[in-house]
């Protein structure tokens, strides 16, 4: 028997890379299901977040069974911020199915979460490669690098996504002051 029913992991996924796929695959091996839970969701377009909260749905749908995982056991929902951090697990909690752990390395959730539920269990992952399964670091290589110098730190089926959707002209594209709203 598993230790939890399901668990929920979330982040910005821009893109979902190897070390986000070790994190659901460790939740997995704990839970009988797990929520992976696409935050930032309203964010698109913009240098930190390039993809739409579909195209990331897409990605990790894609990486999931890709990896062989069982896609029965898994849901995928994105989720806009709430602009209140102090009630965000209570809004998490109206908007997917109920959890029983948190798995997040992010020690600002780590707090949140414990300070609106004591009870509940937040498991830190075993980071994989951090420096270079990073979304920031792949994010830079994408713009200033060539396939080989990012291809190998996401799932192959991510990077399929990536390029189907003209993710690396998009974000070559953002990353110019002149065509970035952020940097007008
Ligand atoms: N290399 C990794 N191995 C295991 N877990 C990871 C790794 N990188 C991130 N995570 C975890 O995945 C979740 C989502 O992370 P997030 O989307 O912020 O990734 P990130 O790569 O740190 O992104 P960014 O650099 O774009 O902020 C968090 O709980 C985070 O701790
Ligand atoms: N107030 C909120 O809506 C709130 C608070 C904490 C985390 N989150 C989300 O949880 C995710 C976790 O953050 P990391 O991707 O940085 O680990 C982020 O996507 C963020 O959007 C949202």
């Amino acid at each position: 028997m598993s230790k939890f029913k399901r668990g929920l992991m979330t982040g910005r996924f821009q893109p979902f890379h190897n070390g986000h796929l070790a994190l659901a695959k460790q939740a997995l091996e704990e839970c009988d299901e797990l929520a992976i839970v696409i935050g930032s969701a309203q964010f698109n377009f913009i240098e930190k977040d390039p993809f739409t909260a579909g195209e990331r749905v897409l990605m990790i749908h894609a990486a999931l069974d890709e990896a062989g995982i069982d896609l029965s056991r898994c849901y995928i929902i994105p989720v806009a911020n709430d602009e209140n951090n102090a009630r965000w697990l209570a809004y998490l909690r109206s908007q997917v199915p109920p959890f029983d752990a948190l798995y997040s390395g992010n020690d600002f959730v780590d707090h949140l979460a414990r300070s609106q539920d004591p009870s509940l269990a937040v498991r830190k992952p075993e980071f994989a490669k951090r420096q270079e399964y990073n979304g920031t670091n792949i994010r830079s290589l994408i713009v200033t690098g060539k396939e080989e110098r990012w291809e190998h730190l996401v799932p192959p089926a991510v990077a399929k996504v990536i390029k189907d959707v003209g993710g690396v002209e998009r974000m070559k594209m953002l990353s110019r002051s002149d065509s970035n709203p952020a940097k007008w």
